[in-house]
């Protein structure tokens, strides 16, 4: 029987610290500001504005939220991110994704200053998780994965890890962080045969697919590891994730829950960011 592993006690970690570099921040006259760009209300959108607000509330970063109506015009989108982008107080800029049907990602992604991007949106810092450069900002998601991994001390290197999902927010950058840490790493997508198998075999299962319980024991080889890093919103209206945790648990060794799982370290890992920022814009 597998044991469930939370993100609190990974995401207090984490904002222990956090409390304290806004401490010496403000103690040099600096308040780090996050500056959040929503369009719409999309529940999962909604679900990190109310996890990072509450967050960043108690270690004193400064968060505003942009709310914009679902029908923004992409050119009046774009006017919204320079003003944003040159805001002396923002040093942070989070604009949710996926954006709406009326804007191409690949014309507003060359927008947001890289400087203040805080979840690998600008091509620059795709870039820089490709070649690992450090200076960039990798999205906070998948970072959050394998800050969770190291936290409860599961070994990467020369491990079999399988990532289903290939998208830009969770499965190709969670594979570059994955292959960081030494691990093999195979990725799973819509057109993968057999992926059952494959995942089966995996010591690490990271699951990003955005389908409800998708991931069934099946999937689940004996005492692997399983990640689960979807945000879905199930028939009752409530949270849940990529995989069917109850059924997953018999095999696996360790599994996140969702909620109060990678979500919850998400939240901390963009405010590291924030100050990271904030150091940069301020030659600290
Ligand atoms: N550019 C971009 N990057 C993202 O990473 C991104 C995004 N857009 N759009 C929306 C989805 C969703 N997402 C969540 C992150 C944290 C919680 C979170 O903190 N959840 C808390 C619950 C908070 C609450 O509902 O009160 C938990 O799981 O315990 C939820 C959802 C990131 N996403």
């Amino acid at each position: 029987m597998g044991q469930i592993i939370k993100g609190k006690p990974v995401a207090d970690a984490i904002t222990e610290q956090l409390a304290k570099d806004v401490e010496e921040l403000k103690g040099k006259g600096i308040t780090p500001k996050l500056t959040i760009m929503r369009i719409g209300e999309n529940p999962s959108d909604l679900s990190y504005e109310r996890g990072a607000l509450k967050r960043y509330a108690k270690v004193g970063i400064d968060t505003e939220v942009k709310a914009y109506p679902e029908n923004i015009s992409q050119e009046e989108f774009i006017e919204e991110i320079k003003k944003v982008n040159e805001d002396n107080k923002t040093h942070g800029i989070l604009i949710f994704r996926p954006l709406p049907k009326q804007m191409d990602e690949d014309i507003i992604k060359h927008v947001i200053s890289p400087e203040k991007d805080m979840d690998c949106f600008s091509p620059i810092n795709v870039a820089k998780l490709m070649s690992g450069d450090k200076t960039g900002f990798p999205p906070c998601t998948p970072t959050a994965v394998i800050e969770i991994l190291k936290h409860y001390n599961v070994d990467m290197k020369g491990k079999n890890a399988v990532v289903i999902g290939r998208s830009m927010v969770v499965g190709k950058p969670v594979s570059m962080l994955l292959l960081d840490e030494n691990a093999t790493v195979t990725i799973c997508h819509s057109r993968t045969k057999n992926m059952a198998e494959i995942a089966s075999k995996a010591d690490i299962l990271v699951v990003g697919v955005g389908k409800a319980k998708m991931v069934t024991k099946d999937y689940v080889g004996k005492d692997a590891v399983v990640i689960d890093v979807g945000i879905n919103v199930d028939e009752e209206g409530k949270l849940c994730g990529d995989v069917d945790t109850e059924d997953c648990l018999e095999r696996a060794s360790l599994i996140t829950p969702v909620p109060a799982g990678v979500g919850s370290v998400t939240t901390s890992i963009l405010g590291k960011h924030v100050i990271k920022a904030c150091k940069a814009q301020n030659n600290l």
